[in-house]
């Protein structure tokens, strides 16, 4: 058997997936525990898509220092839960649930302002019976009294068969440093499943990939921004301190290049230019943006996946 000087200290590693009803803070949440922006933040509601995932290292909570641990927090953020209307929206919605689906502890965020909502309701509703690991967490308690607090908590816990339930406000990061703890020593134990060097610059690769799908969601309208996707091909830091970002924009209708591109270029430019503005001061350096369109009629799996939901991708009215 293993003696004592060999045991490794444990590590525990496993997906986070964050639900809640729109601008309940899910973005705002997973940013500020990721530590940068890795998902879109925008006060318009149903930005974000489909999952991005936040990969975090956190220390395990030990009494013997010499076998603490560490845990790898893969985070999940997932569309709103709204009710949809559209097919597409259905299928975002869907995207949402599967992300909670995969995911260890799924976060139920609830907005502590709006309180319980229909779309709360639902939230519940949908989760009733599911088997999930749920954990309430309050969101923008810095915007309501402390004795408000109480009697929403036990309103929600009769709602959701919740594990634990936590206070926090994304914005401040009140509470946050407990959420990460519990969230920590709570993942099952196993390996890690990103190589810690991995997660270096992978932020950064994610954050110009995302930065420019914000830019295409405010200038195109209709089904473009959904049908398209966005991959940092190249992410390098310049003798000059500056850093050159490579990104493409996989599109899976040739129609969509020609919108995207604009008028002799000019949309592309002007996506180019706000992401490059965007990106230069989150990352606090010159930023040299290239941007690239392409055609790839296989990148869609997520249209795929649209089909297989049974929905028509031609009616995105
Ligand atoms: N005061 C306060 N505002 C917050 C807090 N968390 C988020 N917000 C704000 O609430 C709004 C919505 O936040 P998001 O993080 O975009 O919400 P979301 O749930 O990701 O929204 P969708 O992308 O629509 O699903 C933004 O204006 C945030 O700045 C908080 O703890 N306190």
């Amino acid at each position: 058997m293993t003696s004592a000087e060999t045991v490794a200290a444990p590590t525990r590693c496993g997906f986070v997936a964050i639900v809640g009803a729109p601008n309940a803070g899910k973005s705002t949440l997973l940013n500020k525990l990721a530590g940068s922006k890795l998902s879109i933040v925008s006060p318009k509601a149903q930005t974000t898509r489909f999952r991005v995932i936040g990969i975090l290292m956190h220390d395990l909570r030990s009494p013997d220092r010499a076998r603490q641990g560490r845990a790898q927090l893969l985070l999940v953020d997932t569309p709103g839960i709204f009710k949809p209307k559209r097919k597409l929206d259905r299928a975002m919605v869907a995207a949402a649930w599967t992300g909670s689906d995969d995911a260890d502890i799924t976060l139920v965020l609830v907005d502590a302002r709006s309180g319980v909502t229909e779309g709360v309701r639902d939230i519940a509703h949908r989760l009733h019976g599911s088997g999930r690991r749920l954990w309430l967490v309050l969101n923008k308690t810095d915007l309501v009294p402390r004795p408000r607090l109480l009697p929403l908590t036990a309103e929600l816990v009769a709602l959701f068969d919740v594990e634990r339930t936590l206070m926090v406000s994304a914005r401040s990061g009140e509470g946050l440093d407990d959420l990460l703890d519990d969230m920590a020593q709570a993942l099952p134990e196993g390996p890690f499943l990103y190589p810690e060097d991995d997660l270096t610059d992978l932020p950064d690769r994610l954050l110009a990939a995302e930065m420019v799908r914000e830019q295409i969601f405010l200038q195109t309208h209709e089904e473009v921004p959904y049908a398209a996707t966005v991959e940092t091909e190249n992410f390098k830091e310049q003798p000059d301190g500056s850093v050159r970002i490579e990104a493409t924009i996989y599109v899976s209708r040739a129609g969509h290049k020609g919108i995207l591109i604009g008028d002799k270029g000019s949309r592309i430019r002007s996506i180019g230019e706000k992401a490059r503005h965007g990106l230069a001061s989150l990352l606090e350096r010159p930023v040299h943006l290239f941007l690239n369109v392409k055609e790839r009629a296989g990148w869609d799996e997520e249209r795929a996946r649209l089909r297989a939901l049974g929905l028509d991708d031609q009616d995105t009215r």
